[in-house]
């Protein structure tokens, strides 16, 4: 007899690596179920945004972050946990875990909530915000994953709403970091207020440039956090003009310490880049600054700081090295310097 016809595959649907696959798979999941909800609203405020498109993108990030005066910006991460995988990576687990937030009592959307460490309550996000802008970040990134950082949509309307200044002296700009599978999440930061959004390469891979015309039209900046080589060719093929070059692999949760740096390279000065992931000392920071990086994006690091004005003052009081990128295009590569990779950053 013959084998019975294999089952169809949507091949259009494109399954990412190791721990990404579950996220992009919820993602899919609730936004699916948004858009269920939405069907029959034609005037609710997220189908509004989708069918009216932003007269313009007006491109408030690329400014603040590109300072041109030779200083790296930072960006401040809001979340109230780091995600369990990302410490496991690292070794860092030791039983020290609170049950994450984001209990999903109506019980329809998927798995249950994941278990992380809790970095800072943020009773008052808004006022975490003001914080931070006032410590001197340039702009501010609020996680929309209430599962994994225990911050939702509403956190980052409130940091919105918390820092917006006035029109002629308007506050920093704020980053929807999500992981975007779907138009409706970009909407969705749209009407929260956000000024971009993260689209992760390695989640959203082939929709990768239909999701960051989504986020022009709508009037948002969008950045794409890339993890390797071809996710960068990838992301600039499409038209990215900023990206994030996270040291930390989505797919492993493992942090590879100076991956971003090797990624910047090639990288037109014209692209916006921002580093991060795991950074720690303001070495790391300097290091991304000499390798030409406008910013790096510090979560933990600025959460639990006792003395964040301080740290901030001196990740950005210090103007960057060129020298060091001037030899590099001259054809001299430091990378295989044991002495360079004995001073390798350790979290
Ligand atoms: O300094 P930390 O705690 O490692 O976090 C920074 C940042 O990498 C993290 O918040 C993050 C992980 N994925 C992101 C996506 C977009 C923006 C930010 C992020």
């Amino acid at each position: 007899m013959a084998n019975p016809p294999a089952p169809a595959r949507n091949v259009s649907r494109w399954t990412p690596e190791g721990l990404l696959g579950p996220i992009v798979d919820e993602k899919r999941l609730e936004t699916e179920l948004l858009e269920g909800d939405l069907a029959h609203r034609p005037d609710h405020p997220l189908n509004l945004r989708l069918a009216f498109y932003a007269p313009s993108t007006p491109g408030r990030l690329g400014r603040a972050i590109r300072r041109g005066d030779g200083r790296l910006a930072v960006i401040g991460a809001l979340k109230r946990f780091t995600p369990a995988a990302y410490d496991d990576a690292r070794g860092l687990s030791d039983g020290r875990w609170s049950s994450a937030a984001g209990n999903m009592d109506d019980g329809r959307r998927g798995p249950p909530p994941q278990t992380g460490r809790l970095l800072s309550s943020l009773d008052d996000i808004g006022r975490d915000g003001r914080r931070l802008a006032a410590a001197g970040v340039s702009a501010l990134a609020v996680h929309v994953d209430e599962r994994r950082y225990g911050t939702d949509i509403s956190d980052l309307a409130a940091v919105v709403k918390a820092v917006a200044g006035t029109s002629a002296e308007p506050g920093p700009p704020v980053v929807a970091a999500d992981v975007v599978v779907h138009p409706l999440q970009i909407a969705a930061a749209a009407e929260a207020g956000a000024t971009a959004v993260t689209i992760v390469a390695g989640a959203a891979l082939p929709d990768l440039e239909s999701l960051l015309n989504t986020a022009t039209l709508l009037g948002l900046e969008g950045v794409v956090e890339a993890a390797s080589d071809l996710e960068v060719a990838y992301a600039l093929d499409v038209g990215a003009t900023a990206l994030y070059l996270t040291d930390v692999d989505r797919s492993t949760g493992r942090l590879r310490p100076g991956a971003g740096v090797a990624l910047r390279r090639g990288v037109p000065e014209w692209v916006t880049t921002i580093a991060g992931g795991g950074f720690t000392t303001a070495g790391d920071a300097w290091a991304a600054a000499d390798a030409g990086f406008d910013a790096v994006m510090l979560g933990e690091v600025l959460l639990r700081n006792r003395r964040l004005e301080g740290y901030v003052a001196e990740v950005t009081g210090r103007e960057r090295d060129v020298s060091r990128r001037f030899f590099e295009a001259m054809g001299y590569d430091g990378r295989d310097d044991p002495a360079a990779k004995a001073g390798a950053r350790r979290l």
